[in-house]
């Protein structure tokens, strides 16, 4: 099986063109196989490009645990960029199918006629508690304790198509050697807390200014990852409900800079960021 390696700031996968072959037959065990970083390729989890009914092409995205996801913001970059490059769709406005339904892409093209930089219409955010879904009450639930392992945690709870926990910190908080890592040890224990029935992606985050943050992600389904896209909206949207930053957002990830606009005409979150092709592979059929 022909595969290519990319990435959106450091949040890598394996990408598996099925628009002219038919897909794997177990693309959660293939995930699970592929992902790993010793065993297989390594990757954050498997994007499927699929043909389409609605859009231009569809996207599935599998976490390194085998779980599908609605939807991944550096991955939608990332696929945009290979129908474009790959020469399946030339047109630099796409419109791509997700979990989420179909979302609109602009692709910016740089000098050797490759797409560099990605804008995504990623939609209006979803704030009703039950359809993030969560148990903690709210519209969205802003700041609400949620207590694991005898820590209680302030949460802002948000769905961009997937679930996310927002949790401002220190700076400290964020360091990643000391001691150990606070991300992993409590992303980890609030990625599975009773309060998200379909667990939760877990981000902390450290307000600069109005319009700049610095955030870390544990993902649900694949664990500290250097950027999560739809995480960074969500980021964004968590900061105008609580007040704590504006519409027009920098996001500094470890990855690197996303920027964010949630905007007040369309009620949707704009998320523009680069995409990168490392390399093609072949995995054993
Ligand atoms: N782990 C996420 C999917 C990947 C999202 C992330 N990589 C992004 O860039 O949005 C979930 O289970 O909802």
């Amino acid at each position: 099986m022909r595969f290519v390696k990319m990435h959106g700031l450091g949040n890598d996968y394996i990408y598996v063109d099925c628009t002219h072959s038919p897909p794997p037959s177990k693309p959660e065990e293939l995930s699970r196989r592929i992902s790993d970083r010793h065993f297989g390729v390594g990757s954050d989890g498997l994007i499927l490009i699929c043909p389409s009914e609605r859009a231009d092409v569809r996207m599935r995205i599998f976490n390194a645990d085998g779980s599908e996801a609605e939807m991944c913001g550096n991955g939608i970059r990332c696929l945009a960029k290979y129908v474009y490059d790959h020469g399946l769709v030339r047109k630099r406005s796409l419109r791509v199918e997700t979990g989420r339904g179909v979302l609109e892409v602009e692709l910016e093209v740089g000098a050797e006629g490759r797409v560099e930089r990605v804008t995504v219409n990623m939609g209006p955010p979803i704030l009703r508690a039950e359809e993030i879904p969560t148990t903690l009450a709210g519209e969205p639930p802003r700041e609400a304790p949620v207590t694991v392992a005898g820590r209680t945690f302030a949460v802002t709870a948000v769905s961009m198509g997937n679930p996310h926990a927002v949790i401002y910190v220190e700076p400290e908080f964020l360091k990643s050697d000391s001691p150990g890592d606070a991300v992993a040890e409590w992303g980890s224990r609030l990625e599975v807390a009773p309060e998200f029935p379909r667990r939760v992606n877990v981000h902390f985050v450290q307000v600069q200014s109005p319009h700049e943050v610095t955030m870390r992600t544990w993902e649900r389904g694949s664990g500290l990852t250097l950027a999560c896209g739809t995480g960074a909206c969500a980021v964004c949207v968590a900061g105008v409900v609580t007040g704590r930053t504006q519409r027009r957002l920098r996001a500094h990830l470890p990855g690197g800079d996303l920027d964010l606009h949630w905007s007040e005409a369309d009620n949707c979150v704009y998320m523009t960021g680069p995409a990168v092709e490392v390399f093609e592979g072949v995995w054993p059929d």
